[in-house]
């Protein structure tokens, strides 16, 4: 039987945006630990840092293949391992040649906090379930990875049925899915179906997706405590698309939109939520 999913709209993702209050320093508000982006790729290490900055957390720890080119972007970052308390991994990677980054993926993976697996991390994730993982393939990374585990579908038909292969892929995986595509659809394993539309179709340019990996991460990093609560890694993944999804309305207006436009409308699309929510 088809599953039923639940829409998620600015309001309910607006209980999602973590403010800080007087009481907070920057360790409290929650750090997030980055590692993404390569040789191939260093944009979308970028990309990422830009799209976590920009939600609004307390620190990233980038440990990443393009740090030159973060710091440039972003000295803010600190590149230094330590705690954290959320990992976001995989964007602007590739699983055939990840190096020391395949070690840094593991010890995420097996570390007890929340990770966010995207890239050249999915496949890893895939082999090592467990609870606190999301993931956010688009159609032909979501084929590769059930591929991984034995289970073969076309990304074509993934394409064609997406809702049905995120509620399977949740069930499969045992790790939440964020399926994205002009409607994203996000699963928990046996638990919440959520279904987020209302990005613009300009959102389709490279690199959105690095950005929106940041985002999650930031929202998952700042609301750690309860991360491994049923639901909660759904509702902060469908919050997160929301985010995104206005952040790219702002930016484009009706017109085109370079990813780095979404990442710099954040702070308004979080100030519009949180005018929603009467902050
Ligand atoms: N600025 C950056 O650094 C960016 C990095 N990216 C990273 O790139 C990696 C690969 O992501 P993809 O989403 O491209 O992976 P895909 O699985 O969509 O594509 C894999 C490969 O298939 C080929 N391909 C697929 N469809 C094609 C088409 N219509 N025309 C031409 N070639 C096509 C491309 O050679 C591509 O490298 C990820 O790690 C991702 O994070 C992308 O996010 C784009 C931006
Ligand atoms: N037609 C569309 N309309 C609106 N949003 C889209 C559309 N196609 C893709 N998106 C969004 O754009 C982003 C693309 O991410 P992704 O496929 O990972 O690209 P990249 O790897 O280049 O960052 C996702 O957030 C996705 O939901």
């Amino acid at each position: 039987m088809e599953s039923e999913w639940m829409p998620w709209a600015e309001r309910d993702a607006a209980a999602y945006v973590a403010v800080p209050t007087e009481r907070d320093d920057k360790y409290s508000r929650g750090v997030l630990g980055i590692v993404t982006g390569s040789a191939e790729y260093p944009g979308a290490g970028v990309l990422g840092v830009e799209g976590a900055a920009r939600t609004g957390l307390g620190m990233i720890r980038y440990l990443g293949d393009a740090t030159k080119l973060v710091l440039s972007r972003r000295p803010e970052v600190v590149t230094l391992p330590g705690r954290v308390q959320a990992w976001l991994i995989g964007s602007g990677t590739d699983s055939g040649e990840l190096g020391l980054l395949g070690t840094l993926f593991s010890d995420a993976l097996a570390s007890d906090e929340p990770v966010v697996a995207d890239g050249g991390a999915l496949e890893m994730a895939a082999e090592a379930p467990r609870a606190g993982v999301v993931v956010t393939p688009h159609y032909r990374e979501l084929a590769r990875m059930l591929a991984h585990v034995g289970e073969r579908v076309s990304a074509q038909t993934i394409a064609t049925t997406p809702s049905v292969w995120a509620s399977r892929a949740a069930d499969i995986l045992r790790v939440t899915v964020l399926l994205k595509g002009s409607t994203t659809f996000i699963a928990e394993p046996l638990g919440a179906r959520i279904a987020v539309s209302g990005a613009p179709g300009w959102t389709a340019t490279a690199g959105a997706g690095d950005v929106l990996g940041g985002v999650l991460g930031a929202l998952v990093a700042t609301h750690a405590d309860g991360a491994f609560e049923p639901g909660t890694l759904a509702r902060l993944a469908a919050s997160a698309q929301v985010l995104h999804a206005t952040a790219a309305q702002r930016a484009s207006q009706g017109g085109p939109i370079v990813a780095l436009d979404i990442a710099e409308a954040l702070p308004d699309a979080v100030r519009q939520l949180l005018a929603i929510r009467g902050d």
